[in-house]
């Protein structure tokens, strides 16, 4: 019987939690803070919340809050004590959430309903490279071929290579080659050998979510999906995660219509701080009524597989949740958790580039 290893903690010395907490959430907060002409108070809840994340102990939400009772059920004791000490996982998702509360996202008045990360993605999608990076897409095939599986995954995979949130700290460099060190396309081939739904749980709104449409159109027109479920998030989340509006705008910046055949849905539980294994039973039975689930991005695979302390060798399907459903996940390595790899590939990864894990150049389809 395998153990599970512990979680991992924002304040362990020399990880990456850490460093996301003190190098990226202090430039985050600047930019949120830059974006849009705030109100002094809203400044000094965002300064307040940062001081807070970096040294205090977590407050809770205030009496207002819409979703008080959520995260009174998701607290798991967390609330008044250490930010350092709390799980990665919920400490970030939890951040996020606060980030909404300062920027009084929630509550009536000017600001209720404002996207604070609107403009970063917005920038995102007025990029005129756009348009050479989907040039591919005029020629994918129209029959169902492994090459145009291939292309599609692979564009979804890579899609997610930089999001907004990673921009705040790791540099880009595009000349950098992208590897897949798991590819277990077949899988999803294999799995939609009879036509069927397919869920997509999305992860970034800009390039993520133009490439998770053109896979989702790909399937649905050569016959291999008959409808597809497009799942995001109900609020603005880890800055470029995609809510229905962003998939309006990456729709329209690819110059499709509407699709009837993509339904567009979304959960509180996506952003609730907990992992695929706390997956309410509303949502792991819609789930299930898909043929095969696709899960995107480094989050949801943190989520999937739990935020943990893994052997990297260890088993893929040892680790994720059982949805009850197959699964694929299809994601680039931006943080420390990883799973199913041979040893030899993990010797050789290490060696190679000491910050592989949470570069974003590598990719991973993996599938239970
Ligand atoms: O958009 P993605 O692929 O989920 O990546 C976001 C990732 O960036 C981070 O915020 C920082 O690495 C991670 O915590 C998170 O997993």
């Amino acid at each position: 019987m395998r153990t599970t290893p512990p979680e991992l903690l924002v304040g362990t010395p020399g990880r990456y939690a850490r460093e996301v907490f003190h190098n990226r959430h202090p430039t985050l907060i600047e930019r949120v803070g830059a974006a849009h002409p705030y109100a002094a108070a809203q400044r000094a809840a965002l300064g307040a919340l940062l001081d807070e994340s970096l040294t205090g102990v977590i407050g809770r939400l205030p009496d207002d809050a819409p979703d008080l009772a959520d995260w009174d059920a998701w607290d798991r004791g967390h609330f008044g004590r250490p930010w350092a000490d709390a799980p990665f996982l919920w400490a970030e998702s939890y951040f996020y959430r606060r980030i909404l509360d300062a920027v009084d996202y929630f509550r009536p008045g000017p600001w209720q309903g404002v996207d604070p990360f609107r403009p970063m993605k917005d920038a995102e999608l007025v990029d005129p490279d756009l348009d050479r990076d989907f040039a591919w897409v005029a020629d994918l095939p129209a029959e169902p071929t492994d090459a145009g599986l291939a292309t599609v995954v692979q564009a979804a995979v890579f899609g997610n290579r930089v999001d907004l949130s990673f921009r705040m700290q790791e540099p880009l460099d595009p000349t950098a080659p992208d590897e897949l060190l798991v590819d277990r396309t077949a899988f999803l081939a294999d799995a939609l050998a009879e036509p069927g739904p397919v869920c997509i749980v999305a992860d970034n709104g800009g390039r993520e979510i133009m490439a998770d449409l053109v896979l989702a159109g790909w399937l649905l027109d050569t016959g291999l999906a008959d409808r597809v479920t497009l799942h995001v998030k109900p609020a603005p989340y880890y800055v470029s995660d995609a809510v229905a509006s962003d998939v309006d705008a990456a729709r329209a910046r690819l110059g499709r219509a509407a699709d009837p055949r993509i339904a567009v849905r979304t959960h509180a539980f996506w952003c609730a701080p907990l992992d695929f294994h706390d997956l309410p039973a509303d949502l792991g039975a819609d789930l299930r009524g898909h043929r095969v689930v696709v899960v995107k991005g480094d989050l949801n695979y943190r989520r999937l597989v739990g935020d943990r302390d893994w052997d990297p060798a260890t088993p893929f399907a040892d680790a994720a949740a059982d949805l009850g459903v197959p699964v694929v996940a299809l994601r680039t390595c931006k943080s420390e958790v990883v799973v199913g790899l041979d040893r030899a590939t993990v010797e050789r990864m290490d060696a190679a580039e000491p910050r592989w894990r949470v570069s974003g150049r590598h990719g991973l389809v993996q599938a239970r």
